[in-house]
């Protein structure tokens, strides 16, 4: 049987009784539909992997079925070494797709190189990529291996494909035709045997369309696409993931609580989720922190972000900081680095901007969506 079954069984011993193994898709589907009630956490260390309540597959939790058809569409490309590209918004799950992907085909003993694209100057990008030669540019101190050549016999994961300016993207489209390339100052052509998984938040045909993208790379991309569906369009997937978060955190902050109650459970299952799942598991730590008792106490109110509202109120710390930035943001058109960037209007350094960006689920995607789906904020 293939498939990571490890969040099930420990020891050899299965807990509970809700979860069948689907032999026809090797992976565990859950019997009943998923109902919405309070949640009792298990925690003790005994429970020190996922518990058996929760459906996962290669560390994805959730079994609705339109995650169920991601997965299949991840077991069914895995073992063929195609170029995959993975399209969904931002914080659905891509780069845990991507991984499932690389450790179910036949390179999962080599590399699993990641790149976020996102934001990087045109030379940097370039050289970060494909590698450069000591003295190719001023700065360049030494030689450098590209993510390209690191990958070798592995699997590269470029995030934000979308991201990548076109100047680059006929050198892209060269190595994944003619599997070569050169690092930067240098003529040496060198070969490799990458297989490429690429991921994106922005609609690329539509890029193509607008002649952002080049087609001849889009089509060369999307020989076999999956689409990882927002959270708000896999609402019976959040409990799941209410209970993973909510055990992990408790576990690794060394928390009390061991119950998530219904109201709590009700209100984050109608909640939007314009960050999607990383801005569930961000609210159930800074839930988990705020909690003193064994009920866990969420703070609600924070999901009022993207809803309607009447009249001025008092903003939170958070709700301050998220509004700074993403007024910087507008005023540098989302670039983050550089002598251009919000890092350097904001006095920060641009990865410490990325952190807290990716901490408050501030991303352009969901200001997209929010502003998309009409509704109003009160930042
Ligand atoms: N189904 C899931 N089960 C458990 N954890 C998940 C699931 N989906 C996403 N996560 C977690 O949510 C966070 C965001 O996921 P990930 O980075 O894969 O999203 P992404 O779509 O690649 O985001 P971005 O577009 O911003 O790069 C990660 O911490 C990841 O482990």
């Amino acid at each position: 049987m293939s498939g990571n079954l490890s969040g099930i069984s420990r020891s050899g011993e299965i807990f509970g009784s809700i979860l069948l193994i689907d032999p026809a898709l090797a992976r565990p589907a859950l019997v009943q539909h998923q109902r919405v009630g309070e949640i009792h956490l298990r925690t003790s260390p005994r429970f020190n992997v996922t518990s058996s309540e929760i459906p996962s597959f290669e560390g994805i939790v959730g079994s609705s079925s339109s995650l169920s058809r991601a997965l299949d569409r991840v077991m069914t490309v895995a073992p063929t070494d195609a170029t995959v590209l993975i399209h969904g918004e931002t914080g659905t799950g891509k780069e845990l797709i991507a991984q499932a992907v690389h450790r179910l085909g036949r390179r999962r003993n080599g590399r699993f190189v990641r790149f976020n694209c996102a934001a990087i100057p045109l030379g940097l990008l370039e050289s970060e990529l494909f590698g450069h030669e000591k003295g190719a540019f001023t700065g360049a101190v030494a030689r450098k291996i590209g993510r390209f050549e690191l990958a070798n016999n592995g699997t590269l994961f470029l995030d934000e494909i979308g991201d990548i300016p076109l100047e680059l993207q006929a050198k892209l489209l060269r190595v994944l035709q003619e599997r070569e390339f050169e690092r930067l100052g240098s003529n040496q052509t060198l070969h490799v045997n990458v297989r490429l998984i690429a991921a994106s938040h922005r609609d690329l045909r539509q890029m193509v369309r607008e002649g952002k993208f080049r087609e001849d790379l889009f089509y060369r991309l999307n020989i076999f696409p999956i689409t990882v569906p927002a959270l708000r369009e896999r609402r019976d997937d959040i409990p799941a993931l209410i209970r993973y978060f909510a055990e992990d955190c408790v576990r690794r902050l060394d928390r009390r609580v061991n119950l998530v109650p219904l109201e709590t459970v009700r209100a984050l299952t109608e909640y939007d989720w314009p960050g999607n799942i990383r801005e569930l598991q961000n609210f159930m730590e800074r839930s988990v922190i705020l909690s003193q008792g064994v009920e866990l106490q969420a703070p609600l109110d924070d999901l009022r972000w993207s809803k309607p509202v009447n009249g001025p109120e008092t903003q939170t710390l958070s709700q301050a900081e998220y509004g700074h930035i993403l007024s910087v943001l507008k005023t540098t058109n989302w670039v983050v680095g550089g002598p251009a960037g919000a890092a350097l209007k904001l006095g920060l350094k641009r990865t410490t901007l990325i952190g807290k960006m990716r901490k408050l689920g501030l991303s352009r995607s969901r200001e997209a969506s929010v502003q998309h789906s009409g509704t109003v904020t009160n930042r």
